[in-house]
């Protein structure tokens, strides 16, 4: 009896050391197991999907967004998948026939079938929004853009998705949604390390949207977001008929007015030997004229290729002869001096990286221009077969009015040219005010600063592999010890 009490003291499960080393290898185990459940549910997660279109006022182009379903507040989720291009031209083309603009989505809104998963296409929100092209229908002809609106609502509720409106937007709206899709895909919302501001050149607007320093002297150009925590008094402007395709038309019925030969119109603005027939009407039917000069039916419109005539017929645009503010860009518009880093996308960005002058100072790209102006026809044509000769023939127009909107409307000098960083694209997803309606119409950004995660990734990783070690050297000491001590026992024992 004595005896067997003696090896049931002596057995080593029942010594204290043993049963702590147990107690802490239970422990660790069950830590272990509870982060990766937790950790890896984050992995194991689903996608949400979302379609915006943007009814611009030379195309529409439908954009899908992708998130995974359980990180909807966390900032930099969302990214574009897929993009399609609707054939032809805006849906404002279709005044005349307001059928065809909602059929003229069709291709691409099948195409959004095929890319969404069919067990997502119910909860799946789309939304369209128009832009100036549709404002100018509207100032022109409120009956027909409103028809155009609803043959394009019409078109999408065939779709098995979640319609949620077509509507044009403010110009306002079509600035800051631009502002909050640069910062939020370059991460700068979250962190509140400053923001960029956002430069956006369609074919019938413009928009500046940035941070100023300077208070905000006019209500109708001031914006407040609360965004993760932080608040945000933007600056933002969208100049109607300043888009480059408006603008090219302001500045060719500029020209008629001094015309001499009513049939022949002098551009420097268009290289030497191009000589192209054109309407009057293709000029001057457009809201943005407002004199219509009397002219005939057709015209010879003849390019001279001077890059200083042509930058001086453009800032005949831009109209500086009043301002009721402290300081204004052109128009009566009110502008505090540009500050910080700006995108700028859409149009500034394809006819840059055309020219080349997405880098290197504001005075080099001005002898890149006069150079390129002064090329002929010709030769341009030549060297660029596989460029359309519309596109071709408006570069050295549009290359011009972008440098002298950015210096002399927006005053931008050769000291800050370089924070003009030109983009296309952020990572997968398109510079453009599309991402950001999409997430303030989804509630994608909370106003205040999510949960901080439980732990990044690479700490994960870390963590889980140093316990998992610790948790193998603690069974090898309890073994060790289990070992010693049977061996001690048994010679007790004998
Ligand atoms: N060179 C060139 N021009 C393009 C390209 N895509 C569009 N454009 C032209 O650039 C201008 C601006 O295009 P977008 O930014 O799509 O303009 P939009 O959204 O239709 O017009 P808004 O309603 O004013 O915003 C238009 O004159 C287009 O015809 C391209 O790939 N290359
Ligand atoms: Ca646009």
């Amino acid at each position: 009896m004595d005896e067997q009490r003696e090896v049931q003291v002596k057995n080593p499960c029942h010594r204290p050391v043993f049963i702590i080393l147990t107690a802490v290898i239970a422990v660790g185990i069950i830590i272990v197991v509870s982060i990766s459940v937790v950790q890896n549910k984050r992995i194991s997660q689903k996608y949400k999907y979302g379609i915006v279109l943007d009814a611009g006022s030379s195309h529409t182009s439908v954009f899908i967004y992708e998130w995974p379903a359980e990180k909807e507040n966390n900032t930099g989720m969302v990214r574009q998948t897929h993009t399609c291009n609707v054939k032809g031209k805006g849906i404002s083309s279709y005044s005349a026939n307001p059928e065809g603009a909602g059929m003229s989505l069709q291709e691409c809104m099948e195409e959004a079938k095929q890319k969404i998963p069919v067990r997502r296409h119910l909860e799946t929100p789309v939304y369209l929004g128009a832009t100036a092209g549709m404002r100018l229908l509207k100032m022109e002809d409120e009956d027909a853009s409103e028809k155009v609106l609803a043959s394009v609502g019409r078109s999408l509720q065939k779709y098995p998705f979640s319609f949620q409106g077509a509507r044009i937007i403010l110009g306002q709206e079509e600035g800051a949604f631009g502002w909050i899709t640069v910062n939020y895909l370059s991460d700068n919302l979250r962190t509140a390390t400053g923001t960029l501001g956002a430069l956006d050149l369609g074919g019938a607007s413009t928009q500046i949207t940035f941070v100023p320093k300077q208070e905000i002297e006019s209500q109708d150009n001031a914006i407040d977001f609360r965004l993760y925590g932080n608040d945000y008094h933007l600056y933002t402007h969208s100049f109607l008929c300043f888009g480059k395709d408006q603008v090219l038309r302001l500045s060719l019925a500029e020209k008629f007015h001094s015309m001499i030969d009513s049939t022949l119109l002098r551009d420097p603005c268009f290289h030497t030997g191009y000589n192209l027939s054109k309407k009057y009407v293709d000029v001057f039917d457009t809201p943005c004229i407002k004199e219509k000069s009397a002219s005939p039916k057709d015209f010879f419109h003849v390019g001279e290729g001077v890059w200083v005539e042509c930058q001086n017929s453009v800032r005949k645009v831009f109209n500086k002869s009043h301002c009721g503010y402290s300081t204004c860009s052109f128009d009566g518009v009110f502008q505090p001096s540009v500050e910080g880093k700006f995108g700028a996308f859409s149009a500034f960005f394809f006819v840059m990286d055309f020219l080349n002058l997405t880098s290197g100072t504001l005075h080099e790209a001005k002898l890149k221009m006069k150079r390129y102006c002064a090329t002929p026809w010709k030769e341009i044509v030549q060297r660029y077969p596989s460029i359309k000769e519309k596109y071709l023939s408006e570069y050295c127009f549009s290359g011009t009015y972008i440098l002298t909107l950015l210096e002399d409307g927006y005053k931008f000098t050769s000291n800050n040219w370089k924070d003009i960083q030109f983009i296309k694209k952020i990572g997968d997803s398109d510079a453009g005010w599309t991402l950001g309606y999409m997430l303030n119409l989804t509630n994608m950004i909370p106003a205040e600063a999510p949960d901080i995660p439980l732990m990044a990734h690479g700490g994960y990783v870390s963590f889980m592999v140093l316990f998992t070690l610790l948790i193998f050297l603690l069974f090898f000491l309890a073994f060790l010890y289990y070992r010693r001590s049977t061996r001690t026992a048994q010679k007790d024992i004998i």
